[in-house]
């Protein structure tokens, strides 16, 4: 099932650059939440801090609380805390020298799973939940990168999701696929957030308006409003929020 995140006055630094100025955010489980905003108003960082990926730059910093299900998630191990907050990068990347199967295992490898039965199991699993099994079942074996770009995003998402995350971060993870493909994923999303707590970045306020219950503008580190996602698009609060919505900046 999905987890409920909390955000706490969440300040994040690259050197001496402030990306993010105290966010403070509810984020509710099962329901899929949109990160919107122009570029480089600090909405990939965001994510990034959410699993903790922020820090492992060098010259980065993090200030604030992020609760997890009631837990600080600075109070957990970054490799266990991976294991519950998966990610998927706007870019697909397969590893490139694996198969289609060994890609979708590779985290249950990584955390010790050796049955060849259970391993076999959560590949079939993971590749059905991420809509594409029926493509790939006859080619496990094959190379991750002789998928179509929309058949690797979804291997990816299969490989996110094979670890059994509670929340899944996705980074403007359609903005490379061509309109079918992104129908696909935003189809898929769709389905995941019955199990899942989704967070997704977007450029595409008609991706945000189709697929997110929640919405969140971000403008230069700071979230200007965060709520139902048909209230930001017709009714923002914020004059900021309008003039994005709208096309008058970004
Ligand atoms: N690796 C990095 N090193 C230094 N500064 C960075 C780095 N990555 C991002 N920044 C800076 O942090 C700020 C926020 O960047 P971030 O990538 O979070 O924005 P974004 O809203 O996701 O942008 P975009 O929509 O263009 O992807 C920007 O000013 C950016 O230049």
């Amino acid at each position: 099932m999905g987890q409920s995140l909390s955000v706490r006055k969440l300040e994040a630094w690259y050197g001496s650059n402030k990306t993010l100025k105290g966010i403070n955010m509810e984020i509710d489980p099962n329901q899929v939440t949109a990160i919107i905003g122009p570029s480089g108003c600090g909405k990939s960082t965001f994510v990034r801090c959410i699993n903790r990926m922020h820090e492992t730059l060098p010259g980065t910093k993090v200030k604030g609380e992020i609760i997890l299900d009631g837990e600080s998630i600075y109070d957990q191990d970054p490799v266990a805390l991976r294991k519950m907050v998966g990610m998927v990068f706007q870019k697909a990347n397969p590893f490139p020298s694996m198969s289609i199967y060994e890609n979708v295992v590779a985290g249950l490898r990584l955390n010790g799973m050796k049955s060849k039965q259970k391993l076999l199991e959560s590949a079939e699993k993971s590749l059905r939940m991420a809509a594409l099994w029926d493509e790939v079942k006859d080619r496990l074996n094959y190379s991750g990168m002789s998928l179509s770009g929309g058949q690797q995003q979804r291997l990816c998402i299969a490989r996110a999701l094979a670890v059994e995350p509670s929340v899944l971060l996705m980074d403007e993870p359609a903005s490379a696929l061509d309109p079918i493909a992104t129908t696909h994923i935003e189809e898929l999303i769709r389905q995941l957030k019955e199990n899942y707590t989704i967070l997704i970045v977007t450029h595409n306020m008609q991706q945000a308006a189709r697929i997110a219950d929640s919405t969140a503008f971000f403008l230069n580190g700071e979230l200007v409003e965060h709520g139902p996602t048909s209230e930001i698009f017709t009714n923002p609060h914020d004059k900021r929020t309008e003039d994005y919505i709208t096309g008058r900046f970004g």
